[in-house]
């Protein structure tokens, strides 16, 4: 029994999927042009693919899981489940106007012309706001469509904004905002759900630890409570008596997002020495 699974075979998701099975302890080989690999310590089958079909061979159950973009996920439209966000691959699909343009809200798109790769999720945007508009569907190089008079607009990927910036367009309007997320089939036997249940508890570790990290601090007893306060930890904080009297050592975990605000904090309240180590896995 082997759980299959679909990733990119190129491409902005590939590093990362393959990235994310090795700090799940799982190594799998794929050399130039191999298009299938088996991970060499768990019971896993992986399957290089265009992105854009890894929505169907998972409905299929051709592969049993797949990782993949948001946005391919809705424009597909399969029949599959969500299993998890896995925090890579962040873009936005958004519609982008040349930059001399005025765009106030979406009633600018009436009657124009617009190039996409992503004409389900556009028709669906355009017809919740009652918009009447021609869609333009290319495969690529999107940002391109205005600047040779095939489209007046586009709705497209962006992540830095750096591609349209480079094609004279602006970012007007955001209708999707996307990760990379892990999708299952929907009727997954027992055997492979307990192994997609399996690498779901070793995900949920790793993407845990990447958004935390270690902190180790030395502070006067006296401002113990108050650092206490600003670090809740795991269960609690672990402290441990420095050999001058007085003073103590304080371990502890602490969430990246409020990292810099609490790192403030505990100096004022006292802290010292304050060290911040990445941790590798976190088991809760
Ligand atoms: N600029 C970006 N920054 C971050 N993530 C992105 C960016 N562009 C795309 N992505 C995400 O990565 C996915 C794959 O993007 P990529 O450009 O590699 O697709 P593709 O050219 O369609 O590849 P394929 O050859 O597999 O069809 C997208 O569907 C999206 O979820
Ligand atoms: O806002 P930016 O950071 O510039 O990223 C946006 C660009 O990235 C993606 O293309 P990609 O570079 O993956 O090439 P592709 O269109 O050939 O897949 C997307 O289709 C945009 O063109
Ligand atoms: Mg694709």
């Amino acid at each position: 029994m082997v759980l299959k699974l679909a990733v990119q075979k190129g491409g902005r998701l590939h590093e990362d999927s393959i990235q994310l099975l090795k700090d799940c302890g799982i190594s799998v080989k794929n050399g130039h042009n191999q298009l299938k690999s088996t991970a060499e310590n768990f019971p896993l089958e992986v399957y290089f693919l265009r992105d854009d079909d890894i929505p169907q061979y998972v409905e299929d159950a051709v592969a049993h899981i797949g990782i993949v973009g948001e946005n391919v996920l809705l424009e597909k439209n399969k029949q599959v489940d969500t299993v998890e966000p896995l925090g890579f691959g962040k873009c936005r699909l958004s519609f982008a106007v040349p930059k001399g343009e005025t765009y106030t809200n979406s009633t600018y798109l009436q009657g124009k012309k617009i190039a996409t790769s992503y004409p389900f999720i556009t028709q669906q945007f355009l017809k919740e706001k009652g918009i009447q508009a021609e869609i333009h569907e290319i495969s690529g190089s999107v940002e391109l469509a205005p600047s040779i008079g095939l489209a007046d607009v586009v709705c497209d990927l962006v992540s830095s904004g750096s591609t349209l910036f480079m094609n004279g367009l602006k970012e007007v309007e955001t209708i999707l905002k996307s990760q990379a997320v892990l999708i299952k089939n929907k009727g997954l036997g027992s055997e492979q759900q307990q192994l997609l249940d399996k690498l779901l508890f070793r995900i949920r570790s790793v993407r845990k630890a990447k958004n935390n990290k270690y902190i180790l601090l030395n502070a006067p007893n006296e401002a113990l409570p108050k650092i206490f306060e600003l670090l809740p930890g795991m269960k609690s904080p672990t402290v441990l008596p420095l050999a001058e009297t007085g003073w103590s050592s304080v371990h502890s975990v602490l969430a990246e997002d409020e990292f810099w605000e609490k790192i403030e904090k505990l100096k004022q309240a006292g802290a010292q020495g304050i060290l911040v180590v990445p941790i590798e896995k976190m088991i809760m």
